[in-house]
């Protein structure tokens, strides 16, 4: 069993809105491992970073990444840093990965001041610059499919990444 899709991308790429709305037009589950983990642990991500810190979070999050992509057979969502992780990006070798791009400026339009993103609780422009310029590599190591969703309103997105998806 493998998902139809793996969604990658940084904060604000659009994973949990794309994933879903390619979930429906497909007929099959959207599942998105940060709300899976908050389930797991009772509470929301930003009170796991400041009660149990970053490297739980990680933790829970390597392996919530990896029983999802043995186990779930819809289109999944990853958290924007689940990439960090090497075993992950091992693991998603052979799946069909699509990293949804976005750069800076549309970036901060869409996260705002970071509510609900412990990453950006402080200076949100300068820590999704670095985060972008850190993790690009690894979203296009892991990718199949890339996407730019700059400038492009959501339907547009969803509309490009079924055409990849059913080619
Ligand atoms: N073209 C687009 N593609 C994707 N998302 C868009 C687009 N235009 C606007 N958005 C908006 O961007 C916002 C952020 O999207 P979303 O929460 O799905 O990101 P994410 O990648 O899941 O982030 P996180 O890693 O923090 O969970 C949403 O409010 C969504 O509606
Ligand atoms: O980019 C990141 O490291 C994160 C992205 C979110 O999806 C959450 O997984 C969490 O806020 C960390
Ligand atoms: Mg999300």
């Amino acid at each position: 069993m493998a998902p139809v899709a793996v969604f990658v991308g940084v904060m604000g790429a659009g994973k949990s809105t794309i994933g879903a709305a390619v979930a429906a037009e497909l007929g099959v589950a959207f599942a998105d491992t940060d709300a899976i983990i908050e389930d797991r642990a009772g509470k929301p991500i930003p009170d796991i970073f400041v009660e149990d810190g970053e490297p739980a979070f990680r933790d829970l999050e390597r392996r919530t990444v990896a029983e999802a992509l043995a186990t779930f057979d819809g289109v999944l969502a990853l958290g924007g840093g689940a990439i960090l992780d090497e075993d992950t990006r091992k693991l998603l070798a052979g799946h069909t990965v699509v990293y949804l791009s976005v750069e800076l400026t549309d970036a901060i339009k869409r996260v705002g001041l970071g509510a609900g993103r412990p990453l950006l609780a402080i200076n949100p422009r300068a820590t999704l610059r670095h985060l972008l310029d850190q993790r690009r590599p690894l979203y296009l190591e892991v990718a199949t499919h890339t996407v730019a969703t700059d400038g492009r309103a959501e339907a547009e997105t969803t509309a490009e990444v079924l055409t990849l998806l059913r080619r």
